[in-house]
């Protein structure tokens, strides 16, 4: 009988009987169908062997917050699902141009655990009321649904939910933007915005890779930061908060900045980059500090021209009444008009940081000059490490010659090492000489740049200290032409009393 439908007719059959169902399921009351569907469910469950666990998108009808272990699972199965699901959706992420791909209603994936299979399928229900919303979701309800066979229900819930969540945390910490937070003042904290911090997607291409400096001091600061990122065990089991110190110091255009992107970039972590001179006192510092989370590296530039160390500087000022360095330090002060922090804050807010909510914290200070500095903030268990960030070396230059020419050797490095031994260029100006100036620039004539303003900056060098020479050589004759000068009205006014 069926053999003789054709194609045709066997659609156009089947479309009927389809029809016919949505129609009874349309008019059949529901009073009636709810119960049925209940029996019905309830005798099949009694013989099939299976549980089924759903994870709701949305906990509540009227939630607003997406539940956190719907986010885990999506995480953990996508990694699952882009190599297994057939249907994949994709979607563009917040503020970034990624494509994250998720599963496909009614997709299924499968995964094993300790030798145990689990079914996954992702379902998305509609309800057939109509209705306006501004929330999509209210329209649309996603779940996660999860089957196993009953036998492992106490391995399932007790160890394979819990891997899940893990996995899928570690996942989004892993693929989470970054953000770069920069502190507001506080007449904006309040009104319309009413955010201490504003916050851009944190995207520095720098790594410790392109960082270039001695490769064992770069080795050593590499280990240092993945033991402390990985030693939660260990702060907790000797009672320490899992918080760590850096002192990056060293002249301008050396590379404090770009290792502290460096460091956050290697850890994921997201960087506070604190303004003390917008902050306008202590309190506001501390409200400051409470407002940050953990796995962020706090980060204060130039201490030194941030905090006014008005105490130690009055005593000390008639010493340095003619150093040029606390000149350039109290002028670099002057033009960021000083906040109220004083130094006592400040060590308050980093002891704070210490003790206060949320771990994996890491606080860098940088500093042109490390004398500078109060010995009671950067001592150890404030600042932990310190790393002196100096000029160009043999080493660094290497790298930079394989970053931007591609090259591990050339005759003219021989010149160059000499030439670095010799004079001191920071790795910013070593850098801007190297690198080509357009596409076609050939490697040689980039090094022989370098070489010219080596030599120039050698010869700057050499003139600058024979001026020095100089001067201090005048300033001699003058103190002894002054002291000759006493000397002999001494002599001349002890002839005269003799004389009389
Ligand atoms: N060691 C380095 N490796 C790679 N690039 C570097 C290094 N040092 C400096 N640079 C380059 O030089 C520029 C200036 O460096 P950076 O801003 O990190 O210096 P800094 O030490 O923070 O200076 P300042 O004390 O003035 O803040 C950056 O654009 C960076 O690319
Ligand atoms: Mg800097």
């Amino acid at each position: 009988m069926i053999s003789s439908y054709t194609a045709g007719e066997m659609m156009t059959k089947l479309g009927s009987i389809f029809a016919s169902v949505m129609i009874f399921y349309a008019y059949f009351p529901r009073e009636l169908l709810d119960p049925v569907k209940r029996y019905a469910q309830k005798s099949l469950s009694y013989f099939y062997p299976y549980l089924q666990i759903t994870i709701p998108e949305y906990q509540g009808d009227y939630a607003f917050e997406r539940s956190k272990v719907f986010a885990a699972v999506e995480r953990y199965l996508n990694a699952k699902s882009t190599k297994q699901a057939k249907r994949l959706e994709a979607n563009v992420t917040r503020d970034n141009d990624n494509i994250v791909l998720t599963l496909a209603d009614q997709e299924q994936v499968t995964d094993e655990y300790k030798g145990i299979k689990i079914w996954w399928a992702s379902k998305l229900t509609t309800p057939n009321k109509q209705s306006i919303t501004f929330y999509p979701r209210e329209d649309e309800k996603r779940h996660f649904r999860l089957t196993f066979h009953k036998t492992y229900r106490d391995i399932i819930i007790d160890n394979y939910l819990k891997h899940v969540l893990d996995e899928g945390k570690s996942i989004t910490i892993k693929e989470r933007q970054r953000k770069l937070f920069i502190n507001n003042k506080s007449e904006n904290w309040y009104g319309y915005r009413r955010s201490m911090w504003s916050h851009v997607v944190f995207k520095h291409p720098a790594t410790f890779d392109t960082l270039a400096m001695d490769p064992v001091k770069k080795q050593e600061i590499i280990d240092d930061l993945m033991t402390f990122s990985k030693a939660k065990d260990y702060y907790a089991k000797v009672g320490k908060a899992w918080k760590r110190g850096y002192l990056l110091y060293g002249p301008p255009g050396t590379g404090k900045s770009t290792m502290i992107a460096a460091m956050a970039n290697l850890l994921k972590y997201d960087i506070y980059d604190l303004e003390l001179t917008a902050v306008k006192d202590n309190l506001e510092l501390r409200k400051l500090l409470l407002d940050t989370s953990g796995k962020s590296i706090v980060v204060i530039e130039d201490i030194d021209c941030s905090l006014d160390l008005t105490g130690q500087r009055e005593k000390k000022k008639k010493d340095e009444e003619n150093d040029p360095i606390k000149d350039e330090i109290t002028k670099k002060m002057e033009e960021k008009k000083l906040s109220e922090v004083t130094l006592s804050g400040l060590l308050n807010f980093i002891d704070g940081l210490w003790s206060s909510c949320g771990s994996e914290r890491i606080i860098v200070f940088t500093t042109n000059y490390k004398d500078k500095l109060d010995p009671a903030l950067i001592r150890r268990g404030r600042m932990d490490k310190h790393i002196e960030l100096s000029y160009c070396g043999f080493e660094a230059f290497k790298a930079f010659a394989k970053k931007y020419l591609n090259i591990d050797s050339h005759d003219l490095f021989v010149d160059v090492r000499k030439l670095l031994e010799e004079t001191k260029m920071t790795p910013a100006d070593v850098a801007e000489n190297l690198m080509p100036k357009s596409d076609g620039e050939d490697k040689e004539s980039c090094l022989m740049r370098l070489v010219k303003a080596l030599e120039e900056a050698k010869e700057e060098e050499k003139r600058k200290a024979e001026e020095e020479e100089k001067r201090k050589v005048e300033e001699e004759e003058k103190k002894e032409k002054e002291n000759g000068k006493v000397i002999k009205e001494v002599l001349e006014n002890g002839e005269n009393v003799v004389a009389e």
